[in-house]
């Protein structure tokens, strides 16, 4: 695949790269030339060869064709990757060959499976293509000027801690979900920010709102709405902020507190901003899904945010992975299989023990146990396996009264 290893674009090509001309490692480079329909440019575009020798160099027609091609190839080679790392997902469908396409053979012949083989990968498809038409109505420069003034994130880890040490029991992180594939509708009259209200009474840690419309019947808005929750009281903080020697009176007021999880199907650098610009202070990323370069890119990128990562495994091998990554400090075990709808908490013990649970005990790093947990008795389990926070949304998102809910969950109410 010769070719691939360097792409220039001596133009602002897309809305997620910086204006500077630069070579990209692998995964930006891919969603380089991957996401963007070089056709609609008449600018002139310089492909390279590995060897640094101009392989197409002028404009219009042959410059579109030489792209589809490259973009063709990138996606093969793109799916290979991943595949080798043992991800059954696809980024997109495959598409045939370019017409005048003339590589190596393998790539002409692979041309099946235009139907996606389970629902993560119907939902990633479906993201991907929902993602680059956002992109282009908020481009990255858009987003970045708007995270100019943002408010810093909050400390998700910190105050998965906090709670740990204040009840002893796993923090929680309670989600905001209305419905999945898997179960339906689990909420009728759904208010998004009543229940993230009852939550944090209710003594949640965090709280993990659900993004995804079109599966999940989530939404940004709903992220939105919960971080501004209380912010009639803006007035008040800026009389504050001009007036910094007036004591703060405690107004008790009903500001949400607790850190918000931006639960989203992240395939792209782009969303994290995105996240960002609505209020999340942290983001899930899908070891099903993403392939390694992605995922330490993605977690670069939010240090530089200030998000956390919440990185989610369902077997060994993705595990293995994510361990091997540096700079993880927040790993979930999802008990549900994303592809299946199987669900076993014991699949968090499982992946605890011997060796793996040493590691994560060495580099202090947090395990959340999340899905189908719903007794007392499945929090003491997961807690023994070694978690010390757990993700919950059907148990306590169907109680009429979400915050007392969490009482039940853990047999006490862990608000005091
Ligand atoms: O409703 P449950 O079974 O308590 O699960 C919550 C949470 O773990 C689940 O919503 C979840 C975990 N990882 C995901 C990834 C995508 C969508 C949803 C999820």
């Amino acid at each position: 695949m010769e070719g691939l290893a360097s792409l220039k674009a001596p133009f602002q090509a897309t809305p997620f790269l910086s204006s500077r001309p630069k070579t990209w490692d692998l995964p930006t480079q891919l969603n380089f030339y991957k996401r963007n329909s070089f056709s609609t440019f008449s600018v002139r575009a310089q492909v390279e060869s590995t060897d640094g020798s101009a392989a197409v160099s002028s404009s219009g027609e042959s410059v579109t064709e030489a792209l589809k091609i490259k973009e063709w190839e990138v996606g093969m080679l793109e799916n290979e990757v991943a595949s080798g790392q043992g991800i059954r997902i696809r980024r997109r469908p495959p598409s045939g060959p370019p017409l005048h396409y003339v590589g190596p053979f393998q790539f002409r012949l692979q041309n099946e499976g235009n139907t996606p083989r389970n629902i993560l990968e119907e939902i990633v498809w479906n993201k991907d293509k929902e993602v680059s038409q956002l992109k282009e109505r908020k481009p990255l420069s858009v987003l970045k000027k708007a995270l100019e003034n943002a408010p810093p994130a909050r400390d998700f880890i910190g105050a998965l801690r906090a709670a740990n040490e204040r009840t002893g029991l796993p923090g929680l992180i309670a989600e905001v979900k209305k419905a999945s594939p898997s179960r339906g509708i689990l909420r009728e009259n759904f208010d998004p920010v009543e229940i993230a209200k009852s939550y944090e009474k209710g003594g949640a840690a965090c709280l993990s709102v659900l993004t995804d419309e079109k599966y999940f019947k989530g939404s940004f808005e709903n992220l939105e709405a919960i971080r501004k929750a209380g912010v009639k009281y803006l007035i008040l903080d800026i009389f504050y902020h001009i007036m910094p020697f007036v004591d703060h009176v405690d107004d008790s007021r009903q500001n949400m507190q607790c850190p918000l999880l931006c639960k989203e199907f992240i395939v792209d650098a782009w969303q994290l901003y995105y996240a960002r610009t609505k209020g999340a202070d942290a983001v899930l990323l899908i070891a099903a899904v993403l392939p390694d370069l992605d995922i330490k890119y993605m977690i670069k990128i939010c240090k530089i945010l200030g998000l956390t990562a919440l990185v989610e495994v369902h077997d060994e091998r993705e595990f293995d992975r994510v361990l091997a990554i540096e700079g993880i400090e927040l790993i979930g075990i999802n008990n549900r299989n994303l592809e299946t709808f199987e669900l076993d908490i014991s699949i968090t013990k499982k992946l605890l023990e011997g060796e793996r649970g040493k590691i994560i005990r060495e580099r202090d790093i947090i395990m959340v146990g999340e899905s189908g947990l719903f007794t007392p008795e499945d929090i003491v389990y997961v807690q023994e396996a070694g978690v010390r926070a757990i993700l919950v949304g059907e148990s306590i998102v169907k109680q009429s009264d979400p915050g007392k809910g969490i009482s039940n969950l853990f047999g006490k109410d862990i608000s005091i």
